[in-house]
């Protein structure tokens, strides 16, 4: 009997089920192709890259380079993909301009507005604390910056891709990005001038809030046209991007096998069929080749995440879901009798992932961390069902019950803590408890997560039975339209980045590389949860970047 068929079985099926209408996946069995025993690269490969990363960090490092110079050198590197290779290089020589060239804050040198702008971002990305005090000289006897501007396209669109940097209180950030903004609007339309293309992207895609193989695989190809390039580096970011790519396909192969002898679309067929999608959002998190096994645990997990929300959200009854939820708190694979088939099914492939990260966190010396987990977890799952509950009571939540509880069932908070379990020794005791406690910058990532999900979904969501988002609550509260709950929406996740860019300069709380993969979470949203639910939806944009990152090699 099919899977389908035993749903239909089920005496309970003629209750009332809020099924929602999901595409299929659009790749199904496509990437068991690349399926491989071994995950070790091409050593020839390896080798020529090897060979390139000397001369690039001969390069870096070499006295005759002019600071400006090798600031613009070093920004081809990130933005290429290839600085996970020279992180302690790109490092010292940010100290070291930071050291010399700034005083209480602010950038000593004298430059034009293309390199001042490119220098500011680094240097925050980097954690330092730079004050924006250095784009006063861009502005006007009435401080407003001046029209003669206009004419330095580059110079301006460095400037707005600095201004994403921007912490609270930043009056010259803010009138930088409306004065950019404006100007780049209305050169992006000219398709004549160079830099269109590049300047539509940006508005729509900024640097800072992009993810890094999609910025990689499109700068390769602008970082090729232009005749100034260094054709070593050009070459490495060639080679390292399919060389990567190959790694990438054959984990997705692996996954896929897992995928395929599971036979979730006919065990789940309620539930959203998204394996590839989710492996673009593990790879968001981290993309670099030391990630491998902890990109195929995150795959799997948000694999499992989603057909969780969908159970909790559109198929699970009531009372189906009070006994998932116990079952959940118990931690137990034993004494699953009361649940219905395809609950067993759903807790038995969780639980089967959960052992095999355990054994990886033993592994790794890092056992502590799966009681954090299990906390985050559990949490997670009674967010879903307070939601679960709400909506069978037809209860509308204040807009602060709201809050407390969806920035919890975002899973956020526990993709956090599960990602955290694939850095292995170095994420500490100490991580995970500060995980617990939900800090600012977690908090804004969370934030982030719940708005920008709410303002795309919320419209599909209400024309089935769904719990109110956070734009029914704000219109309820507040008495506005939807325009103006939206419009709020945003403004909050504004300020999230704000909070987000502040927490990552220094001191920080944690170590550099958690920060990190806090960014690329909130990055995944402003890519894939702009202005549709592009992972739900994933027959556009998903698809173009699946096309990208996992299928097309970049020619050498
Ligand atoms: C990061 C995690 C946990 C990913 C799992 C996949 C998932 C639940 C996506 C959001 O779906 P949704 O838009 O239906 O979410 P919600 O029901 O919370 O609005």
């Amino acid at each position: 009997m099919s899977g389908v068929e035993s749903l239909k079985n089920d005496a309970k099926y003629e209750l009332h089920r809020n099924v929602a209408k999901f595409q299929p996946s659009l790749w199904g069995n496509y990437f068991l192709q690349y399926a491989s025993e071994s995950l070790e690269l091409d050593e020839n490969i390896k080798a020529q890259i090897e060979t390139l990363k000397c001369d690039m960090r001969k390069m870096l490092i070499s006295e005759s380079e002019k600071p400006l110079e090798k600031v613009h050198l070093i920004d081809s590197i990130c933005r290429l993909g290839v600085s996970y290779y020279f992180e302690d290089e790109i490092e010292e020589i940010l100290q070291n301009i930071y050291k010399n060239n700034v005083e209480d804050g602010e950038i000593t040198f004298n430059d034009n507005l293309c390199s001042l702008s490119v220098l500011f971002r680094l240097l925050r990305q980097q954690g330092h604390h730079v004050s924006p005090n250095v784009f006063n000289k861009f502005k006007n006897e009435k401080g407003e910056f001046s029209e003669g501007l206009i004419k330095d396209v580059k110079g301006m669109l460095s400037l707005y891709e600095a201004t994403q940097l921007m912490v609270h209180g930043e009056d010259i950030l803010e009138k930088a990005l409306a004065f950019t903004t404006t100007h780049l609007e209305s050169i992006a339309i000219q398709s004549s001038h160079s830099l269109a293309i590049q300047i539509k992207y940006s508005l729509r895609q900024t640097l800072h809030k992009n993810l890094q193989r999609l910025e990689t695989h499109r700068f390769i190809s602008i970082y090729e046209q232009d005749p100034s390039n260094n054709k070593t580096l050009l070459v490495l970011a060639k080679l390292d991007f399919n060389m990567i790519q190959k790694l990438h396909q054959k984990e997705i192969g692996n996954i896929c096998k897992w995928w395929n002898n599971l036979d979730v679309p006919n065990k789940l067929p309620y539930a959203r069929d998204r394996m590839a999608e989710c492996y673009v959002w593990a790879m968001g998190i981290y993309f670099e080749p030391q990630y491998s096994t902890a990109r195929i645990f995150m795959t799997k997990l948000i694999f499992i995440f989603t057909m969780v929300d969908d159970t909790y959200d559109a198929y699970g009854t009531i009372d189906e879901l009070e006994l998932f939820t116990k079952a959940i708190e118990r931690w137990n694979i034993c004494g699953l009798d009361d649940l219905p088939d395809y609950m067993k099914f759903l807790y038995r492939i969780l639980f089967d992932l959960n052992k095999e990260i355990e054994e990886e966190a033993i592994k790794q010396g890092i056992v502590y961390a799966m009681n954090y987990y299990k906390n985050e977890f559990i949490l997670y799952i009674q967010a879903y069902m307070a939601e679960a509950r709400w909506l069978n009571n037809n209860y509308q939540p204040t807009l602060e019950e709201y809050i407390r509880v969806s920035t919890i069932s975002s899973g956020y908070c526990l993709v956090i803590a599960a990602c955290y379990i694939g850095m292995g020794n170095i994420a500490t005791e100490d991580i995970f408890k500060w995980v617990s406690k939900v800090p600012k910058v977690i908090d804004a990532a969370i934030v982030l997560c719940r708005l920008m999900d709410d303002i795309v979904s919320n419209e599909f969501e209400q024309k089935r039975d769904h719990v109110s988002s956070f734009l029914e609550c704000y219109m309820r509260k507040y008495n506005v339209s939807r325009e103006g709950a939206v419009q709020e929406g945003r403004k909050r996740i504004v300020d999230a980045w704000k909070d987000i860019n502040k927490e990552s300069l220094m001191p920080t709380d944690v170590p550099k590389p958690f920060l990190t993969r806090i960014i690329n979470l909130s990055r995944f949203m402003d890519v894939v949860y702009k202005d549709k639910d592009n992972f739900t939806n994933s027959e556009g944009e998903m698809k173009t970047f699946i096309k990208a990152l996992l299928l097309d090699p970049m020619k050498i």
